[in-house]
């Protein structure tokens, strides 16, 4: 490749080439212009100039025209092929009009004739060469304008915004690439549109003021929201019309006339930025600050919310509302045997029953864990609550089949009613959780309103469960033993082991001051064991006095048998003791087993199968089902007292423990009659074969040095040979 050599001086001198063929005037033409600080290069022909221009670059050439072989005409056309950019000043001593109008032509600047006066040959010159750089200039900033007009286009239609202008009457004549992305519409679609064709209509009007803005600068309007149409193709399937919401800034657009005086208003120029994602995470943000998550109600926040304005509706119209506090009963058991995902899809399930209980305008929120709490806004009576009520407990009823489990709950409903329990938010929803607590205590699963009396023995609740926790610790729980008889002969075949708290504080305390607590807390787990292993190890006591054969019973609860490792306990501690299976009787109520009837017959198999007997305990009370109980392997029917205490008078009661009876001869399981104070009592079970008795009659239960006593006795007077010794735990 020829290397172009730039004869053009960096400190901008012009670089001037002359050609002609007479040396003389190559010469003078050269000192002419030197001396008048021009950088010269001349060459001696038309051939010479060529080489030059080839690999040279100049500001100005004075081109002879007339030369030998290759002539001024030849060199201006190698100029023209070559595209060179170059000045030309023709100077000749053809006088001829063709040949100066050919030489212009061809882009020379002008034409001189020989002889030329010098100066007006440098006027020439410095015309030609200002001209020249007048040129450059125009072209530099031509190309400058460029440029800006591409980085202009480039940064216009890769803005993250929306940049359109409007013309006078609304109608887009300008729209950004980002138009097409954001809406879907390609542009030439929007071009000639007026706005009000993308614009969501209930939106129109403020995009009326928006858009025709005629203000400018600092006066023109700024981030206005406006939610526009997408093109259709653009929506989501669930969606109807897909919006978008854009924040728009408009300035008006001016003109002045030609005379530069008015100006005239020409249409706006806009930005609008899209907030949808913004718009999206204020409305989540939103969703979050008052809602539950896992059940998608209202939180605490909101139910909160609902009440002020139920309160100020109730306070000016003058009516009552009503609030409940719901609290699942044992969640913490399903929670701690299926697993936190499984109690967590029960909480969403409750929800829903919860929810289909309600009516319209009613709110039910979840404050969390497995606390819910529900507004009636507007309620005429106590009645509406209470039938609200009754339908949620009832709605729990069935079990839910989560996962392929069949779990059972119940909940326990407090209620307060504005304004006679309260006439504070906070107030309504802490009577209502009082209630609930006494719910709880009267046996869950059911609803209270709210009494003042509640304060007070809430409060002793709340002492009562401190100390229950310290209790265990501090050895202050007791099992007293009362016997079981056998009905023909009152020879003792068991021990019902029953707990009893000596509390420093409240004195000795029944298992019913404190059960229902030790259950809602949980804290029945470890005093049932504790209740277990002093039976276990009692019973072992016994034996070793020879005062067997004697069978422990032990109350079981349902969130002992809930455990996941009961039976394994059960075995273990026969192990420890070294004590065959059918030495303990576990007691256990119809509700245990209805809680989740496979799991507890799971369990009841394999207790059995340690030999471990069963007893069904409170018979009468609840479900009473005979068909069920052939499905579990249960020894033993405990005919509960309310039967018993009426006993022959009765004769409601009487047919139905004769009906048991039979049925139990028929089943082939064991009868205890329960709660047995009279011996009018005793002799009627007697005649119907009632297996055996348990009650004040005989005995009550006793601490265990009482209870060993009355066993020594006993099997002295029936032919046994007790140890006298008495042990004790
Ligand atoms: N989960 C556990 N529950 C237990 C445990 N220990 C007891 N309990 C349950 O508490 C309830 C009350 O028990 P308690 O106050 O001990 O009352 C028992 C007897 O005293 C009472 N009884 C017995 N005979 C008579 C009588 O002739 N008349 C009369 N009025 N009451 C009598 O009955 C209770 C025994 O009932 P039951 O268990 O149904 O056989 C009670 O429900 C206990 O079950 C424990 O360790 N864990």
């Amino acid at each position: 490749m020829t290397e172009v050599i730039n004869f053009r001086s960096a400190t901008g001198t012009p670089e001037i080439l002359i050609v002609d063929d007479e040396p003389r005037l190559l010469n003078s033409l050269k000192s002419l212009l030197t001396s008048m600080g021009y950088s010269v290069t001349s060459a001696n022909g038309g051939q010479e100039a060529i080489e030059l221009l080839k690999f040279a670059q100049f500001d100005l050439v004075l081109l002879d025209l007339f030369m030998p072989e290759v002539t001024g005409h030849d060199v201006m056309d190698f100029i023209i092929e070559s595209l060179i950019d170059i000045s030309i000043i023709v100077v000749s001593g053809d006088t001829s009009i063709d040949s100066a109008i050919s030489a212009l032509h061809r882009g020379a600047y002008s034409f001189l004739r020989k002889p030329y006066e010098p100066d007006e040959l440098l006027k020439t010159v410095d015309n030609a060469l200002k001209k020249r750089q007048l040129e450059q200039e125009n072209e530099n900033l031509v190309q400058q304008l460029e440029q800006s007009e591409r980085w202009y286009r480039y940064l216009v239609d890769n803005s993250p915004d929306i940049i359109y202008t409007l013309d006078s009457e609304g109608r887009f004549n300008f729209l950004n690439d980002r138009a097409e992305a954001l809406l879907g519409y390609p542009t030439e679609q929007l071009i000639g549109q007026h706005y009000s064709h993308i614009v969501y209509h209930e939106d129109l009007e403020t995009a009326n003021y928006t858009l025709n803005e005629k203000r400018t600068e600092e006066r023109a309007t700024r981030n206005t929201e406006i939610r526009v149409k997408c093109l259709n193709e653009f929506k989501d399937d669930s969606e109807e019309i897909k919006l978008l919401t854009l924040e728009f800034s408009s300035f008006g657009i001016y003109e002045q006339d030609k005379l530069g005086g008015t100006q005239r208003y020409v249409g706006t120029y806009g930005v609008a930025k899209d907030v949808s994602p913004r718009k999206k995470a204020e409305q989540m943000i939103n969703y979050q600050a008052y809602h539950d998550l896992l059940t998608g109600l209202a939180n605490r926040m909101m139910f909160k919310d609902h009440m002020e304005l139920a309160m100020a509706q109730a306070k000016r119209n003058n009516h009552m509302f009503a609030v409940m506090f719901l609290d699942l009963d044992r969640f913490k058991v399903v929670n701690d045997t299926l697993g936190h995902g499984i109690g967590d899809l029960l909480l969403v399930e409750v929800a829903s029953r919860l929810k289909q209980c309600l009516r319209e305008g009613d709110t039910l929120a979840r404050l969390g864990g497995d606390e819910f709490t529900i507004l009636l806004p507007q309620i005429k009576d106590r009645e509406d609550a209470e039938s609200a009520a009754s339908k949620i407990v009832d709605s729990l009823a069935l079990p839910f089949e989560i996962e392929n489990h069949e779990v059972y709950a119940s909940i326990s409903v407090g209620i307060s009613i504005y304004p006679t329990d309260g006439e504070s938010i906070d107030t309504l929803i802490k009577n209502a959780d009082i209630a609930m607590y006494d719910s709880k205590g009267k046996g869950r699963n059911r609803f209270q309103f709210y009494a003042k009396e509640m304060n007070v023995s809430f409060a002793e609740k709340l002492s009562l469960e401190n100390l229950l926790r310290k209790a265990l610790e501090r050895n202050e729980f007791i099992v007293y033993y009362q016997p079981q008889v056998l009905t023909h002969a009152n020879t003792i075949t068991g021990m019902e082991a029953l707990i009893r708290w000596r509390s420093p504080l409240h004195g000795m305390l029944s298992p019913d001051d404190f059960i229902p607590i030790a259950e809602e807390t949980g804290l029945i787990v470890p005093i049932g064991e504790f209740v277990l292993r002093s039976a276990c190890k009692q019973a072992k006591i016994w034996e070793k006095m020879n005062l067997h054969p004697l069978r422990v019973a032990v109350n079981i609860s349902s969130q002992q048998i809930e455990q996941p490792n009961f039976v394994d306990y059960i075995s273990e501690l026969l192990q420890e003791f070294d004590l065959p299976g059918h030495v303990l009787e576990l007691e256990i109520t119809e509700g245990t087993i209805l809680r989740d009837i496979n799991m507890t017959n799971d369990k009841l198999v394999k207790l059995s199968k340690l030999g471990v007997r069963i007893a069904l305990d409170d018979f009468g009370t609840g479900y009473s089902s005979l068909g069920y109980i052939k499905k579990f392997p249960i020894n033993t029917i405990k005919i509960d007292r309310c039967f018993v205490h009426d006993l022959p008078g009765n004769p409601n009661n009487s047919s139905i423990v004769t009906a048991l009876c039979s049925m139990a001869d028929g089943l082939k399981l064991e009868l205890i009659a329960e709660g047995v104070e009279k011996e009018e009592q005793m002799n009627f079970l007697r005649t119907l074969k009632c297996g055996e008795i348990q009650g004040f009659l005989f005995s009550k239960p006793l601490p265990v040095e009482e209870a060993t006593k009355l066993l020594v006795n006993e099997r002295s007077t029936h032919g046994a040979a007790p140890k006298q010794q008495i042990l004790s735990l």
